[in-house]
């Protein structure tokens, strides 16, 4: 699921739930839309943070639905109505954004993250290719040799490389949601 709040007056915040790692599971999935559809209904609300419990953003597809039937809403015109929004939106990545987390996040319009924080595409080690638009906005953002390299090797890199390679706009040692929250004041 995804729970919402509202913070620092005009902000939303949208928070994955789904232990360990947050993956995107049909709960996870349904809770982004309906939490989306109240940040962007709500006037006072002027952008958003998404972000995860406890100090994980996203793993990626939930490895427990495999072998299931698929339900829930599709994840690629869920990034898509993220990236139109019209309020802004920034991820606040800790821990990990992985697979369908780092797509998560390349849809939102602005990416803080920790220090200590691990990003990449593993889908090639599943035998998968990035499917929810991350085979494109990734060398929209990076240029292209340096997305086939991630897509292609499937290897994590660190927050400071991801910073270097112009995968996210600012890293923090210190609290992840904060930074972001105070970015996403700053660019509503
Ligand atoms: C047909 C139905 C499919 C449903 C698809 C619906 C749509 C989904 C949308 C998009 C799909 C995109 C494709 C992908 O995202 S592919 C990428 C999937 N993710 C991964 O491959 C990440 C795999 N995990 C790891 O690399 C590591 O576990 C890591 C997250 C780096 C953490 O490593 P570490 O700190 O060493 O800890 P553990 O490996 O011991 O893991 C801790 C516990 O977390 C559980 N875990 C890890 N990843 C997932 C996951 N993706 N889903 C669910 N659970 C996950 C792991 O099993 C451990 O659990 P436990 O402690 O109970 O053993």
């Amino acid at each position: 699921m995804a729970q919402y709040t509202r913070v620092a007056g005009s902000v939303g915040l949208i928070t994955l739930q789904n232990p360990p790692v947050n993956a995107l599971s049909a709960m996870v999935r349904q809770g982004i839309v309906d939490t989306m559809e109240r940040a962007l209904s709500a006037p006072e609300v002027k952008s958003l943070v998404i972000c995860g419990q406890k100090e994980t953003f996203c793993g990626g597809a939930d490895i427990r639905e495999f072998g299931t039937k698929m339900s829930g809403p599709p994840l690629i015109p869920l990034i898509h109505a993220i990236e139109a929004s019209t309020k802004p939106v920034v991820a606040a990545i800790e821990g990990v954004a992985l697979g369908g987390g780092l797509e998560l996040a390349l849809g939102c319009h602005y990416r803080i993250s920790h220090s200590k924080a691990k990003l990449g595409l593993p889908e090639v080690t599943l035998g998968l290719l990035p499917a929810a638009a991350g085979s494109q906005r990734l060398p929209r953002l990076i240029g292209v040799p340096a997305a086939l390299d991630l897509i292609t090797t499937g290897r994590h890199v660190t927050a400071a490389e991801a910073l270097q390679l112009g995968i996210v706009d600012q890293v923090t040692d210190h609290s992840t949601v904060d930074a972001a929250v105070k970015f996403a004041l700053s660019v509503a």
